[in-house]
């Protein structure tokens, strides 16, 4: 259950509980299921259970293994995941029901902003069926793509999911991708068919989909709203009578999966525990399996949804656990914990994540380096899968090469730095990780390895260096409305795209694979088809491994001097019409300056495409009429503090999002 799973990705989850003396007493006894009738009643009852006044340490021992069920809710983006655990943790009385709950487990502001699960989270529930009291613990998941390495390490503490489908849209290519990842990890499905109270949803349709697809009988899909809670309350049910217990050994020596962290900047690294086997409580002699480093435990506890100190934590459980480690390298996701006197064979962990894209990382200024090396090992610690490589550059100075899961995972990495952080940086163009076969002994030599990895642009090796080039693929899923499906084929073979199937899942949708060049859909290609299939057409993919490609370097010039950011590796059929795009769309995100500046694109010496930005003047002091030098200098200020944000290349003053913009859009002919 705790294996390596499917998609070159992984995860981890995590368990957890609380109450005051009261509220504690309380939940050791069999509490009635909340009928309406007794709403009010339960509604003092559930303060109890809130977690705003939860001191006192749980006893964890009274949870044996049997009740205890450790679940995920998995889904496509937007089917309701975050609603859902919501109703959840309001029908179990962990939070508040009175208050207007929102994505409650969706803690970061990125989050919230955006709308979307980035992050992993869990919560323990307490809940009564049948005369006996259950652990439930939940963990949300976030549902793009770009964040599967979370759903994959939260699989591996969970037994189960909760397979959420929207009764409108029906199966998506991330439902598809998701099940998978459960079916392989040997988890138990349960179909969950959400937002059954809108007026176009067809549950019946989307309960055939799940039997066609998945081979799971239509008699096994539950049928609710999150949004209003119906049907909610069957959800836990099937969360017990169908997901089976953990399979561990609360009398063998401790066995902890260190599945998660996050770093909190007084009490150090915050570790999520899953106990596979054992006891561990505070003041334990603990030890690290991968740096053999010896721990004091200072505290242990649940997540509920915020930590909750408890006593001990047994096996089977999952929480957090506090013992002084301060660094990232103390804090590997997929370590073993054991106790000092008691060695265990670790646990195999997990496999690192596989980062799809590559950009370069720099303070906007070098004096911010220190601060911004800081930021990054911090975030890094909350985010494992992104992988941080020192760089440097002529014209932007010490950084890093980032490596992350995608397009989306790379942007809001970069808000969380702004807005976790306050570090403002410059980003290069993100690259797919190409290869190159290197041609002479020599060669091989200088560079220890036949086949080299080429993560930066600016290092792509020349053409008589090597033998041949090889670019990274994937295996894409499309699922879309038949009458969409003639255009998308079209556009997936703008993106050099090979089709290798396609089927029909109902009587009007139809699931394409193709095998992409990575490189062709990192950027943009969601949105592409997104908007010709007026946002129906779902998209996942999975790694497929490299494939040949006649592979070119090309620069872009302004006035002649290199933008570094920008430099990027295309395939030859495509230099011209992505130079001319990168050009164009240059020249609308400059502003004018002084004088006019020449926007090239080159290949070696050879000039590709160009554009020119005219000459402009612009005169903030115009805008002053009566010789007010107040308003003056006030002016003046503004424009100084505006060039903070700009970049100089040659005499031109660049916006720093000038480039994103640039990125953002690639030409489909
Ligand atoms: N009508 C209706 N809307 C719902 C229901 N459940 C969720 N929604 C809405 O669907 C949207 C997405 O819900 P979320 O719970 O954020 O979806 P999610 O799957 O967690 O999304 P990600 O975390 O981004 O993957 C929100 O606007 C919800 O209010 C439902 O049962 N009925």
């Amino acid at each position: 259950m705790w294996a390596p799973m499917g998609r070159g990705r992984w995860h981890g989850c995590a368990l957890t509980v609380w109450a005051t003396a009261a509220a504690h007493r309380r939940i050791l006894e069999p509490r009635p299921m909340p009928t309406r009738g007794a709403a009010a009643k339960s509604r003092s009852q559930d303060r109890l259970y809130s977690s705003a006044d939860r001191k006192e340490k749980i006893d964890m021992s009274r949870f044996s293994v049997e009740n205890i069920r450790n679940f995920s809710i998995i889904a496509h983006v937007d089917h309701g995941k975050s609603t859902l655990a919501d109703r959840l943790l309001e029908l179990t009385g962990t939070i508040d029901k009175t208050k207007n709950n929102k994505q409650v487990l969706d803690k970061l502001q990125v989050e919230r902003e955006r709308g979307i699960t980035v992050k992993a989270q869990t919560a323990s529930l307490f809940y009564n069926y049948e005369g006996k009291q259950y652990l439930l613990n939940l963990i949300d998941t976030p549902g793009h793509v770009d964040f599967s390495y979370e759903v994959s390490r939260s699989l591996s503490a969970c037994q189960g999911v909760l397979l959420v489908v929207d009764a409108n849209e029906g199966i998506q290519a991330q439902t598809v991708a998701n099940f998978f990842l459960a079916f392989e990890a040997q988890l138990s499905v349960i179909p969950v068919i959400n937002k059954i109270d809108l007026k176009n949803a067809d549950p019946e349709r989307v309960e055939k989909q799940i039997e066609k697809v998945f081979d799971i009988p239509t008699d096994e899909c539950i049928k609710i709203s999150a949004k209003l809670g119906t049907n909610v309350e069957r959800v836990l049910q099937a969360v017990i009578e169908r997901i089976p217990p953990p399979k561990v050994h609360r009398k063998n020596p401790l066995k902890a999966l260190v599945f998660d962290s996050t770093f909190d900047q007084y009490r150090g690294v915050i570790a999520n525990v899953a106990l596979f086997d054992g006891v561990v409580s505070k003041g334990d002699k603990i030890v690290s399996a991968h740096t053999k480093k010896i721990y004091e435990v200072n505290e242990v506890g649940v997540l509920n949804p915020n930590e909750q100190p408890t006593h001990k934590l047994y096996a089977g459980q999952v929480g957090y656990l506090i013992a002084g480690m301060k660094d990232v390298t103390e804090a590997q996701i997929g370590d073993t914990l054991y106790l000092h006197k008691q060695p265990v064979e670790p646990l195999p962990g997990f496999k690192s994540a596989k980062p799809m894209v590559f950009a370069g990382m720099y303070p906007i200024d070098q004096s911010e380096y220190n601060n911004l090396k800081s930021a990054v090992e911090k975030l890094t610690i909350n985010d494992s899968s992104v992988t941080v490589h020192r760089d440097s550059s002529l014209a932007l100075g010490a950084g890093w090469r980032l490596g992350f899961l995608g397009l989306l995972h790379m942007e809001v990495f970069n808000q969380r730095l702004e807005q976790e952080y306050n570090a403002s940086v410059i980003l290069t163009t993100p690259t797919v990780p190409y290869k190159a076969v290197l041609s002479s002994a020599k060669l091989i030599k200088e560079y220890r390895e036949k086949e080299i990895t080429i993560i930066n642009p600016a290092q792509f090796p020349d053409k008589s260096k090597v033998t041949e080039y090889l670019e990274p693929v994937v295996l894409g899923t499309i699922i879309t409305p038949d009458e969409y499906t003639g255009k998308i084929m079209m556009l997936c073979q703008a993106r050099r795209a090979v089709q290798k199937n396609m089927i029909y899942i109902d009587q009007n949708r139809v699931m394409l694979k193709y095998l992409f060049p990575l490189n062709e859909i990192v950027v943009d290609f969601y949105d592409s088809l997104k908007s010709l299939s007026s946002g129906y057409a779902s998209f996942d993919y999975e790694d497929a491994g490299y494939q040949t490609a006649e592979l070119v370097k090309m620069d872009i010039l302004l006035n002649g001097n290199l933008v570094e950011e920008l430099v990027t590796i295309v395939h030859k059929d495509k230099a011209h019409s992505v130079g001319k795009a990168i050009c164009e769309r240059l020249k609308d995100s400059l502003p004018r300056q002084l004088f006019e500046i020449a926007i090239q694109a080159a290949i070696g010496s050879k000039i590709i495409a160009r554009e020119t930005v005219k000459a402009y003047r612009k005169n903030v002091l115009a805008k002053c009429y009566g010789g007010d030098i107040t308003r003056k200098m006030k002016l003046l200020k503004r424009q100084a503090e505006g060039k903070k944000k700009l970049r100089k290349i040659g005499n031109i003053e660049v916006p720093k999002d000038a480039f994103i913009k640039v990125l953002r859009t690639q030409p489909d002919k």
